[in-house]
C-alpha cells in the first residue's frame, strides 16, 4: 500500500552549482527531483547547503570593505542570511515553475529566513572545520592565509578551502512558523546553509561567526517536525567503506551500530561524508520508525522507494 511520508530533504552542493549562472541551471533539475516526491503525495521540507555561496558572498563583502572605509566588514552570520535569500529565491521559483508544469497551480512555495541557536561555548568555535568557498590550489590557499588570515585546510582530496567554525545546531528559532506552514501544505525551504547561527543574550539574538552544517540542521529539523524520512542528497549514490580505494564497497543498508563502527574505523571524510552519516544516525536513532537515506540528487525518488541509496536505520 502507498504511504504518504513527511520527508526532510537536505540538498548538497551539486544541487546548486558554484556560480550564479550554474545555480540558475542546477535548481531546475533539483526541482524536478523534489517535485517527483511532491507528485507522489509526500510532504516535503527542503534544507540546502551554502558552503560555496557563503564563501563567495563573504569574499565579495570583504573586498567591498577593503575598497570603502565606510563599509565595515560584514559578519559571517549576515553572509549566511544573504545566502539563504539568494539561494531560496532561485530554488523557490524553480520549484514553483516545476509544480505548475505538473498541474499544481496553487501549491505555495516559501523560503523562511531561519535562525538557529548555537551554544557560544561550543568547542567548535576554537576549532574551525567547516569548508566554505572555492577549492584552491596549495599556492592560492597559502596566499589567502597570509593575506587575509583565513584558516585553510585540505578537503577530502579535492583541494584546499577556507574553514570556519561550525557549532552544533541547538534550536530552530522560527520552528513554530515552519511547522504551521508545513502542516498547512506549503512547500517550505528552511534552515538554509544550516541556519543563521545565533546565540541568545537575554531577549537578543546575536549573530555568531560560524556556518552550521546543513546536515546536522536537517536532522534537528526532521526530528522537530516528526518527519518519517531524512534524505540527504549529494554527489554519490551510496556511502562507501574504503572509499576511493581498491577494496571500495558501496553500502545499501546500515544499522546505527554498523554506521558507528565504520565512523570509528575512519571510513568517512570529515567535512564531507562524516557529518552526513552522523546526521543520519542522529535522526534514525531518535525514534522508532525513522529512516535516514543518503543518495544522489537524481535518485531521490528511487531512494524513497527503496531501490537505491544507503538506508540508515535502527
Ligand atoms: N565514505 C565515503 N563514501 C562516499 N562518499 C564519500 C566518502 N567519504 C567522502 N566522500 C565524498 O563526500 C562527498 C559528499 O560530501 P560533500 O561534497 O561535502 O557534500 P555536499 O553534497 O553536501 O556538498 C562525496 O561526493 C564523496 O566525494
Ligand atoms: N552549510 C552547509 O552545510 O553547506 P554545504 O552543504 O554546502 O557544506
Amino acid at each position: 500500500m502507498y504511504t504518504r511520508k513527511r520527508i526532510v530533504i537536505a540538498l548538497g552542493g551539486n544541487a546548486l552549482g558554484d556560480s550564479l549562472p550554474e545555480q540558475m541551471t542546477a535548481v531546475k533539475s533539483t526541482s524536478k527531483a523534489i517535485c517527483d516526491l511532491i507528485e507522489d503525495g509526500h510532504e516535503v521540507v527542503i534544507v540546502h547547503g551554502n558552503g560555496p555561496q557563503v564563501g563567495m558572498i563573504n569574499n565579495a563583502m570583504s573586498a567591498l570593505s577593503r575598497e570603502d572605509e565606510n563599509q565595515p566588514n560584514t559578519p559571517l552570520s549576515v553572509c549566511v542570511a544573504m545566502s539563504q535569500g539568494y539561494i531560496g529565491y532561485d530554488l523557490q521559483n524553480a520549484i514553483r515553475e516545476e509544480l505548475r508544469k505538473r498541474g499544481f497551480l496553487r501549491t505555495p512555495v516559501v523560503t523562511i529566513i531561519t535562525q538557529v541557536r548555537v551554544d557560544e561555548k561550543d568547542p567548535a568555535f576554537d576549532n574551525p572545520s567547516k569548508p566554505i568557498g572555492r577549492f584552491l590550489s596549495k599556492e592560492d590557499a597559502d596566499f589567502q592565509a597570509k593575506e587575509y588570515g583565513h584558516i585553510m585546510k585540505e578537503d577530502a582530496g579535492r583541494g584546499y578551502r577556507r574553514v570556519v567554525a561550525s557549532p552544533k545546531p541547538k534550536e530552530i528559532v522560527e520552528l513554530g512558523a515552519i511547522r504551521n506552514l508545513v502542516d498547512s501544505g506549503r512547500v517550505v525551504i528552511t534552515c538554509g546553509g544550516g541556519g543563521i547561527p545565533v546565540t541568545l543574550k537575554g531577549d537578543h539574538l546575536s549573530g555568531a561567526s560560524a556556518v552550521i552544517d546543513k546536515d546536522f540542521a536537517s536532522s534537528l529539523l526532521a526530528k522537530e517536525l516528526d518527519a518519517d524520512v531524512l534524505i540527504i542528497l549529494t554527489a554519490v549514490e551510496k556511502v562507501a567503506i574504503n572509499f576511493g580505494k581498491e577494496n571500495e564497497q558501496w553500502l545499501s543498508d546500515l544499522t546505527i551500530e554498523e554506521a558507528e563502527r565504520y565512523i570509528g574505523e575512519g571510513h568517512f571524510a570529515p567535512g564531507s561524508m562524516l557529518p552526513k552519516v552522523q546526521a543520519a544516525i542522529d535522526f534514525a536513532g531518535s525514534k522508532a520508525g525513522r529512516t535516514a537515506m543518503i543518495t544522489l540528487l537524481e535518485k531521490a525518488k528511487d531512494g524513497i522507494m527503496g531501490k537505491t541509496g544507503t538506508r540508515i536505520h535502527k
